[in-house]
């Protein structure tokens, strides 16, 4: 069976009980993909939602570049980031260098919850269609 595709999931503060949201109403799908997030957010998925996730260092700390580097090395699938508008943030640069990121390497970026619920509804359609391969053998 071929691996769950990764989805990044991170949120500022103002933004986490959005994301928390966002994940209760999606979580079925959210549980078809490997999750990976930034520290607090990732946490709060674990505390919240009982969801596997793999934590990297909270976002001040290097999270966001932590994030960036996997999508660097070409295996995340998509990103969610609920970036909170209004906030002012220490690591703004951290946060331009991950947007860049997915930009250089054409990856999905959805910063608001109609985005990201395009992007997890997606996979399931992708799921639920025929193997294009096998019909191809046949
Ligand atoms: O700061 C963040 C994104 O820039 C998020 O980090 P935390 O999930 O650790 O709060």
């Amino acid at each position: 069976m071929p691996e769950a595709p990764v989805l990044a999931l991170i949120a500022h503060d103002g933004k986490k009980a959005d994301l928390i949201s966002f994940a209760h109403k999606h979580a079925d799908l959210l549980r078809q993909f490997q999750l990976v997030a930034t520290g607090t957010t990732g946490q709060m998925l674990i505390d919240e939602l009982d969801l596997d996730v793999v934590r990297y260092h909270s976002g001040p700390l290097g999270g966001d570049v932590q994030i960036a580097s996997r999508i660097v090395e070409g295996n995340v699938y998509a990103v969610v980031f609920f970036i909170d508008p209004l906030g002012k943030h220490p690591h703004e640069p951290d946060i331009q260098t991950l947007l860049r990121a997915c930009n250089v390497h054409n990856v999905p970026i959805a910063t608001n919850e109609s985005t990201a619920r395009l992007i997890v509804e997606r996979r399931a359609v992708q799921d639920s269609l025929p193997n294009r391969d096998s019909d191809d053998a046949s």
